[in-house]
């Protein structure tokens, strides 16, 4: 049955984050992203969010970017063309280059509006099974090593089932010695977002003997090649986020040996469909996966929580409560986590409800696009 598309409004959303979020390469406070609303002929809506930045610090998209991709032509794309199954949105987007936030976005939302209209959860209507799912959380580089410690004691407390610092030459070794004296039995893992070269592996290899989970992206954003040198030197398993947008990286980097477990952005690899894809890879090729978060509002939270119901992942992923980031997140009701465990909502779609009053205080302009 086709996906008779009524509009699709784009908001440009600002929500200031709690607390300040710094990694490798900068810090996110004042969160600005697009919210994407798409309407069917009977009224229902699907919802996706763009988790691109206000600035190219993570990957080379922003928010303006993402804008001007989805107005002047991934937009058309989807008024021009039949849907039938929101599987084929990434291939009717597939000669567009990159821009894969923008992609992932509007195809979250015509994922959203298909499983409303199947009366599904997003969940099912991905193929995943599980009804509850095991959740970490990540911790931004902090003013002092007391002031994580205090951060780590925080979390375990509350029950979450992995910990994920940040890391970065001069906040690294001691750093990682210090919470794994305190807390010598927690799931650990070190996000460095980039920031070391291959001169620096022997460096790295200190890090071996705090039975760190993995390492997550220890070199260059676009890197398989040193990664895989990098890997035969540490005992540590290397995961792989910023270097993977697509089944193709996925495959490239197993097969080198670049990585033993891989980070699922759905925005970064341009969506559900092509997640799904990547999990199933993984799956069949024994590499961990786990669904990593870009600091999403509710709508984002809910896709990640929904794709994180399936089989290939294994891990425990970023996906915190709204609580974590937000006084007063954009949907009812919030994303909550209890002893680690987020319970998947079985209402059809995403399962939470964005809330129009709440996002009209958040949004800074809007534009509503008709085929
Ligand atoms: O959403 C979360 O809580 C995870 C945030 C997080 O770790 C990241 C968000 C955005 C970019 C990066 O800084 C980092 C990551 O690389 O995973
Ligand atoms: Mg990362």
């Amino acid at each position: 049955m086709t996906m008779q598309l009524h509009s699709i409004t784009l908001r440009a959303m600002r929500m200031k984050m709690k607390s300040p979020f710094t990694t490798s390469f900068g810090t996110e406070w004042d969160r600005h992203f697009i919210l994407v609303e798409i309407r069917d002929k009977d009224g229902r809506s699907g919802w996706g969010e763009s988790v691109a930045m206000k600035e190219p610090l993570y990957n080379e998209e922003t928010v303006a970017t993402n804008w001007h991709m989805m107005k002047d032509f991934l937009i058309p794309l989807l008024f021009k063309n039949t849907v039938e199954h929101p599987d084929q949105v990434s291939q009717l987007f597939s000669h567009i280059r990159r821009n894969n936030m923008a992609k992932a976005a509007l195809e979250g939302a015509m994922w959203d509006l298909f499983a409303k209209q199947q009366e599904l959860p997003l969940s099912r209507a991905l193929g995943g099974q599980r009804t509850a799912i095991e959740v970490g959380i990540s911790l931004g580089i902090q003013d002092s090593v007391e002031k994580l410690l205090d951060l780590v004691a925080k979390y375990v407390e509350e029950g979450y089932r992995r910990i994920k610092i940040k890391i970065k030459p001069g906040w690294d070794v001691a750093v990682v010695e210090a919470v794994r004296r305190q807390f010598p039995d927690i799931l650990l893992m070190a996000d460095a977002n980039s920031a070391y070269t291959l001169a620096d592996s022997d460096h790295l290899a200190r890090l071996d003997q705090y039975n760190l989970m993995m390492i997550e992206q220890p070199l260059s954003h676009d890197d398989i090649i040193d990664h895989s040198k990098l890997q035969k030197k540490l005992q540590t398993p290397i995961c792989l986020d910023e270097s993977i947008h697509s089944l193709e990286d996925a495959r490239k980097a197993v097969e080198l040996g670049s990585c033993r477990i891989i980070n699922i952005k759905v925005g970064r690899v341009g969506g559900l469909t092509e997640s799904k894809r990547i999990q199933a890879y993984c799956l069949s090729q024994g590499i961990g996966v786990w669904c990593g978060g870009m600091l999403e509002a509710g709508v984002g939270r809910a896709h990640n929580v929904a794709v994180t119901t399936l089989p290939g992942f294994t891990l425990p992923g970023d996906t915190a409560a709204s609580s974590r980031y937000w006084e007063q997140d954009i949907i009812e009701p919030e994303v909550t986590v209890d002893k680690g465990l987020i319970q998947v909502p079985s209402a059809p779609g995403i399962g939470y409800c964005p809330v129009r009053r709440i996002i009209d205080e958040y949004t800074l302009y809007t534009e509503t696009f008709r085929p």
